[in-house]
């Protein structure tokens, strides 16, 4: 095990997704702009280190609905689109704006299912990536809310950022979340959760463990971590489920420090992605 932690300070192509109970206060639902900062920090000291940097930021509803005025979370559909074409907006500008003092430069990539079953918008899609890391550009990637909306009911940034990561054939995938990986069950709802280190095999008992969310802006919960999970280590990549209190965590995991829950890449020679994107956990 610790020699597998070895092996992701060598990773080269990472995507990093951050949730939105991670940036943005649990009360509010406003940015948390400290958090943003040090996360921009981090990833523009990996730039630096010469690795090349995805990030996949939720956020959108959650600052859009803030912006709006929107106490509760948002349940109607037409209502979380028009709180994430806000929102989207909103988040750019302060990611530009911090990248900006590092001297980095950023750019928004929106996808949608759509984008990834047609063989032409993948194949761009596919060739923007590409162009963008080849010029030491980070990638912020979202779903294109406003457009897709079974992408809001049913979609969830943990597949997209997975999907992103197989298209791209990244090397490691970190899920940043609220909290410090995956447990035998829910530790919010069960004091007797146990953590769980290391995941070599994603089998149906283990999918059992991951439950919803039962934070009032996060999406997925540990559900969609593990199917996201199932697609990265399918397609060649490792993945690691880690807490955003402190991201400096990103560093930590790249340095192979036990921290978070590793799940193990195992290549599978028949990955194709256009089947996970079709099955009906995504569709
Ligand atoms: N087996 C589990 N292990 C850890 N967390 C779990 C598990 N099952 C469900 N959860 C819940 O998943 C939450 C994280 O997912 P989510 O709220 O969607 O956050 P994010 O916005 O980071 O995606 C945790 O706070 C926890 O309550
Ligand atoms: N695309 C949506 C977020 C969807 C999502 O997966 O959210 P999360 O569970 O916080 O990662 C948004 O930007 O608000």
């Amino acid at each position: 095990m610790s020699n597998h932690r070895e092996l992701l300070k060598d990773k080269k192509r990472i995507v990093i997704k951050i949730g939105s109970s991670s940036i943005t206060h649990a009360n509010t639902g406003g940015l948390n702009l400290q958090k943003m900062e040090k996360l921009v920090r981090v990833l523009t000291d990996l730039r630096n280190q010469g690795k090349e940097v995805v990030l996949v930021s939720s956020g959108a509803i959650a600052v859009g609905r803030t912006a709006i005025g929107m106490k509760e979370k948002p349940t109607t559909l037409s209502i979380k689109q028009a709180c994430a074409a806000v929102g989207q907006a909103r988040l750019m500008m302060v990611y530009q704006k911090l990248f900006a003092e590092y001297n980095q430069v950023p750019a928004q990539i929106l996808m949608t299912k759509y984008t990834m079953i047609n063989d032409i918008s993948r194949s761009n899609a596919m060739d923007t990536f590409h162009e963008l890391l080849s010029m030491g550009v980070i990638p912020i990637v979202n779903e294109n809310d406003t457009v897709s909306t079974d992408e809001i009911e049913f979609g969830d940034n943990d597949t997209l950022s997975a999907i992103v990561a197989a298209l791209i054939q990244a090397d490691l995938l970190i899920l940043l979340s609220d909290i410090d990986g995956l447990y035998t069950d829910d530790p919010n709802k069960n004091k007797d959760a146990k953590f769980i280190d290391c995941v070599e095999v994603i089998d149906e008992k283990l999918a059992s463990m991951g439950k919803g969310s039962a934070s009032s802006v996060g999406t997925g919960g540990m559900a969609t971590k593990i199917s996201a999970a199932k697609i990265a280590t399918d397609s060649g990549a490792d993945m690691v489920i880690a807490n955003a209190k402190d991201v400096r965590v990103i560093l930590d995991v790249m340095e192979g420090e036990p921290v978070g829950t590793l799940f193990k890449a195992h290549k599978n020679k028949n990955f194709e992605l256009l089947d996970y994107i079709k099955t009906e956990q995504y569709s």
